[in-house]
């Protein structure tokens, strides 16, 4: 009896030391706040995971002295901007999340967030350019639609650009829908697989409920659209001035950055995710960023998934979205290329 447990004991040691001379670097930017301490500890329980390194402008030493002291292999830091604390953060990382930046309130819109939160990226992105070129740079903060760019423009500025490396993460948007239509069509949540694509903000998020295999009246369609599209102002009312989703994004979050890494440290093929990039599916429509399901493979994006087939209806909330999508990425594109 003892000596199995101790033969089991020492498996499991070598399985983690295995495990982790295959796991990466990732740091956290913005690790404080309300989604990056959700965030942090369920990067945490990743094995794919060496060393999480959180930075924030505040409060990172305590997040990351209480995360340290779980039980699985990585080794967690925490940085502030005193000591060059942001270099440190990053240099040797392969993955870089940022959820780092103001969230709404009621009544405002994600693009409402564009003047506080274009330069806190700015000058993240800068910092990634400088410290951690090839790292995957993974954008939560909003508006996406504009954030993304504005990363691909510095690093474009910088001559370290590679647009498999950049990716919005719009994960939130297809685990709503697929909660929202579990509830409406009483499935589990694993039969209802939804394909979102566009973008990250009201009508450029668009569902395409008629790839579900689940069908649906008319009314139906409608409302689960709506409510996907604008599933954020939900909570942002409930919230109430306390901010927006940050739990559900955390988990959201974890799913896209432990499925890259699934990909890029674990080299498991066919892994596909939701993800706002550079994409050429609308690009005669003059659109340079779109999501769409995107095959993720050792150098990130693989493979951009085409839209599918189509109803008029959603024919009808894809040229909608258009407009609005290239009006955020210019403005973005703009942002950092102004004289
Ligand atoms: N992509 C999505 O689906 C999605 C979902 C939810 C929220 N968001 C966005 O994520 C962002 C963060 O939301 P939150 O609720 O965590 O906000 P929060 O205010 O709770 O946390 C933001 C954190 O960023 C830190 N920060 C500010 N400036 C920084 C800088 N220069 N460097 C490093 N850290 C900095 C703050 O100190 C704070 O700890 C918001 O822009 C929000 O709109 C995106
Ligand atoms: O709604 C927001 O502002 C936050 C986020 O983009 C969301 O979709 O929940």
């Amino acid at each position: 009896m003892f000596a199995t447990r101790q033969i089991s004991s020492i498996a499991k040691r070598a399985f983690s030391t295995s495990a982790s001379s295959n796991a990466a670097k990732v740091a956290v930017l913005g690790a404080a706040g309300g989604i990056g301490q959700p965030l942090s500890l369920l990067l945490k329980q990743s094995s794919l995971i060496s060393h999480l390194s959180l930075y924030d402008i505040v409060n990172t030493p305590g997040v990351a002295a209480d995360l340290s002291h779980i039980n699985t292999d990585s080794k967690v830091t925490g940085h502030t901007p005193d000591n060059n604390g942001l270099k440190e953060a990053l240099t040797g990382c392969e993955v870089v999340v940022i959820p780092a930046g103001v969230p709404r309130k009621p009544g405002m819109t994600r693009d409402d967030l564009f003047n506080t939160n274009a330069s806190i990226v700015r000058d993240l992105a800068q910092a990634c350019a400088e410290h951690c070129p090839k790292a995957h740079v993974l954008v939560i903060a909003n508006p996406v639609n504009s954030t993304v760019p504005i990363v691909a423009e510095v690093f474009k500025k910088a001559g370290v650009f590679d647009p498999k490396r950049i990716f919005g993460v719009t994960t939130l948007d297809v685990v709503r829908a697929s909660r929202f239509v579990a509830e409406v069509k009483k499935v589990p949540t694993d039969q209802a697989k939804i394909t979102v694509i566009g973008g990250h903000s009201g009508v450029t998020i668009v569902p395409l409920l008629s790839q579900s295999g689940h069908s649906f009246t008319e009314e139906e369609v409608k409302a689960l659209t709506h409510r996907i599209q604008f599933g954020g102002d939900e909570v942002v009312k409930a919230k109430n001035g306390a901010g927006s989703a940050t739990l559900s994004m955390a988990f959201a979050g974890a799913r896209f950055t432990n499925s890259l890494l699934e990909a890029t440290v674990a080299g498991k093929k066919g892994i596909v995710e939701p993800t706002f990039v550079k994409s050429d599916v609308f690009a005669k429509e003059g659109v340079e960023y779109f999501a769409t399901n995107v095959e993720l493979g050792p150098n990130g994006v693989e493979k951009i998934h085409p839209v599918g087939n189509v109803n008029e209806y959603e024919k009808g909330l894809i040229s909608a979205a258009i407009p609005e999508l290239k009006g955020n990425i210019a403005k973005g594109q703009s942002f950092i290329n102004k004289a």
